[in-house]
């Protein structure tokens, strides 16, 4: 018998769009909720009420689809660079709660998706643990992707943290931070270096070479937010479908991405190597300013 989970008492249980799903809440105000499909992050709210990420209406809450909003884990794949279904399995799977503290950084709950019958149809050689942890404190999510290779034989992944962030409203808000940096420009295809802030007018979905300084997210009502990720994550992807795409999304609101910005955390361009044994990690911080 495994031993009971240990919780702190800002955790329980909800269900959260007809799906099992667990909320931290502190004594400042601020509150996560966090589903067992794909340990996604599906809401945060910090002490001012303000809902921080985006969650489609539209999305199906099946148990499996993949759900556009908040924050899915994209792994073992990133998009469909690679022979598995797309952004991998990872987001459509039911991960298990491990535990979770309180501690100075404020609370955190552990989620952990391990091989399986159902990530052996897409993996067949492949023995695996992915973790996340989810850390709540004042202002501030952290969100850690840890991973791990149990088994004799070597592979390798790509993932990202696809955060959705919620903006009051695309066309005024701003992205500070990657100057300078290389940049594949996924809809042109084109590769070229970014000269200041980015802004957006239409579909955006660009590649960067990860920033070494946190990045500074600008609303259109005056709202920051900073944005850092560790540096074993080799890149950052920036993506809003804009209209037209938005539009063909069956689960996006046509105007839904007026709402909504990712900024991703992400190794795409070198996918990690795990020799047996082997372990990753990588997290992403995001702190109201
Ligand atoms: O629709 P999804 O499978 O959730 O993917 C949504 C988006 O994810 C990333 O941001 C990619 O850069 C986009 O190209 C992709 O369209």
């Amino acid at each position: 018998m495994p031993d009971p989970l240990s919780l702190p008492p800002s955790v329980r249980s909800i269900p959260f769009h007809g799906q099992p799903a667990w909320q931290m809440a502190l004594p400042t105000g601020d509150t996560v909720i966090v589903a067992e499909q794909g340990a996604q992050v599906l809401s945060w709210t910090t002490a001012d009420g303000a809902e921080r990420f985006f969650l489609s209406p539209r999305s199906l809450f099946d148990g499996h689809s993949a759900v556009r909003g908040g924050v899915p884990v994209c792994f073992p794949q990133f998009n469909q660079r690679g022979p598995l279904p797309k952004h991998g399995f990872a987001r459509n799977l039911p991960w298990r709660l491990e535990g979770g503290e309180e501690g100075e950084q404020g609370a955190t709950l552990r989620l952990l998706l391990e091989d399986s019958e159902a990530t052996r149809r897409w993996w067949p050689e492949h023995a695996f643990a992915a973790r996340l942890a989810v850390t709540l404190g004042a202002g501030t999510l952290r969100l850690e992707l840890s991973v791990h290779n149990p088994g004799p034989t070597t592979w390798d992944f790509t993932a990202a943290l696809h955060g959705y962030l919620h903006v009051d409203d695309i066309g005024g808000t701003r992205l500070d931070g990657l100057d300078g940096q290389a940049r594949w420009d996924t809809v042109a295809d084109v590769r070229d270096v970014q000269h200041g802030p980015v802004t957006f007018a239409g579909e955006y979905d660009s590649v960067f070479a990860a920033a070494p300084a946190p990045l500074q997210l600008h609303q259109a009502g005056g709202g920051r937010l900073s944005i850092a990720q560790s540096p074993e994550w080799g890149n950052t992807v920036v993506w809003n479908p804009g209209a037209t795409l938005c539009a063909a999304l069956p689960d996006m609101p046509a105007d839904g991405y007026r709402q909504m910005l990712c900024v991703e955390a992400a190794c795409i361009d070198e996918p990690v190597p795990m020799a047996p044994g082997a372990r990753w990690s990588g997290w992403q911080q995001l702190q109201v300013l």
